[in-house]
Parts: C-alpha cells; structure tokens; sequence
C-alpha cells in the first residue's frame, strides 16, 4: 500500500512530538518508546485498514497519546470523517491539541472530559486501545455509537475470555481481526450494540 507524503509527514511531526512530550508526561510505556513506528504506529494503523469509512463522526476513547485516534485522524485526513478525542488528563488533552495544531489536522478536535460525563455523542465510529474491559467498553459504546455504529476495539491476547465476560450484559455482534503485530492480540469489530444477555 502506498501511503501519501503528507501522512508520512504528518506521522513523522506526531512521533517527534510523541518522544519530545513523553520524557514529561507518560503517553507510552518507556520500554516502547524506541520501537514506536512497529508498537504504536503500524498497531494503529492497522485500524485504518480495517474500516473501510469515508464520512461520518469517528470518537476515539481515551486516547491518552493519541492511539489510536491521532494516527486514525492522520490516515483519514483525506476523507470526510471528523475526530473527536475524549481524554480525560488534561496535560494528555493539551499534547492531543499540540499535535493537531502542528500537524495542521482540521478534521480533529479534543474532549477534556469523562467519557461518561459526556451527553450521547451519536458516533458512525468508535475506536479505544488500552483503555478498559471490554464489558465496559461495550457501556461506554450503548453510550456513545449510533445504534447502526461499527466500533473498533484494540484487544490483548485476553480477548475471548473479555467477549465472554461482556456477554453476560451485552448483546453485540463481533468479528475478531488478528493483530499484525502482536501474536494473539486482536481489533474487535463490535456492532450492534444493547443491553441484554445471549
Ligand atoms: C492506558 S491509557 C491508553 C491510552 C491510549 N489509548 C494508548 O493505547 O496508548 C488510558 C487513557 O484513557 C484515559 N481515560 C481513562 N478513563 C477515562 C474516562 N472515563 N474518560 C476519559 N478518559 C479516560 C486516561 O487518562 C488515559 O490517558
């Protein structure tokens, strides 16, 4: 796949931001921060990949450094989807609007706030790496996505066990994505979100 310059620039402003900032605040785990491209980057866009979307409202949650919201938002720049990152640290949202700003995004905004806090936000895309179970992920989606919304949730090598736990208090449907660059990890796509046990 050829990747546009203008990404490339922009991923490469995002990661000097990403390792200038983290030596402040922890956006990644100190022991990744010297194989950010494969660890964070590659990992994320392997997202982009995986949603074949062009238009419609894409909330990232939790995004603490950016992941996967930012490269998301870098990826898709060409399309008509908007971002919005929920990020609830405020150090973590000010690094968040930093890399918008330089990298010249326009299709991307930050939320400083608790995504439960937030009033429904109607979403076509959810994304979220790292941030919670998924069971409550899956709270955080009924919450959040459109009812005809597709969610793409970054998983570790747990992921069953966490699918089976969430369906003890959700319906959804889910095709698990194996992860390209961690063995056994997978990106969840979850649809079809209420409330409810199989
Ligand atoms: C472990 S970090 C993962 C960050 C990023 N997604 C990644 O994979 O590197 C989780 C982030 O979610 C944020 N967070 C946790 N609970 C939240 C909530 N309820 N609302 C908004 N942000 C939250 C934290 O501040 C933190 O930055």
């Amino acid at each position: 796949m050829t990747v546009p310059r203008e990404t490339l620039e922009r991923l490469k402003i995002y990661q000097d931001l990403l390792l200038r900032w983290n030596s402040r605040i922890n956006l990644v785990a100190p022991a990744s921060v010297h194989d950010i491209q494969t660890r964070h980057i590659d990992d994320c866009l392997q997202v982009s990949e995986l949603a074949d979307a062009s238009a419609g409202h894409w909330i990232d949650l939790g995004s603490g450094g950016g992941l996967p919201g930012l490269v998301l938002a870098i990826a898709k720049a060409e399309t008509d989807l908007v971002f919005t990152l929920v990020e609830s640290d405020q150090r973590k949202a000010a690094f968040l609007r930093t890399v918008i700003r330089e990298t010249g995004l326009s299709n991307t905004s930050v939320v400083a706030k608790r995504i439960e806090a937030l009033s429904p936000l109607n979403a076509a895309y959810a994304s979220a790496r790292a941030l919670a179970p998924l069971r409550q992920l899956v709270a955080y989606l009924h919450l959040h996505l459109e009812p005809t919304g597709t969610a793409f949730l970054m998983k570790g090598r747990q992921w069953q066990a966490e699918v089976e736990d969430a369906r003890k208090e959700w319906v959804f449907d889910c095709l698990a994505h194996p992860s390209r660059t961690q063995e056994g990890a997978a990106t969840l796509e979850i649809s079809g979100v209420s409330h409810g046990a199989k």
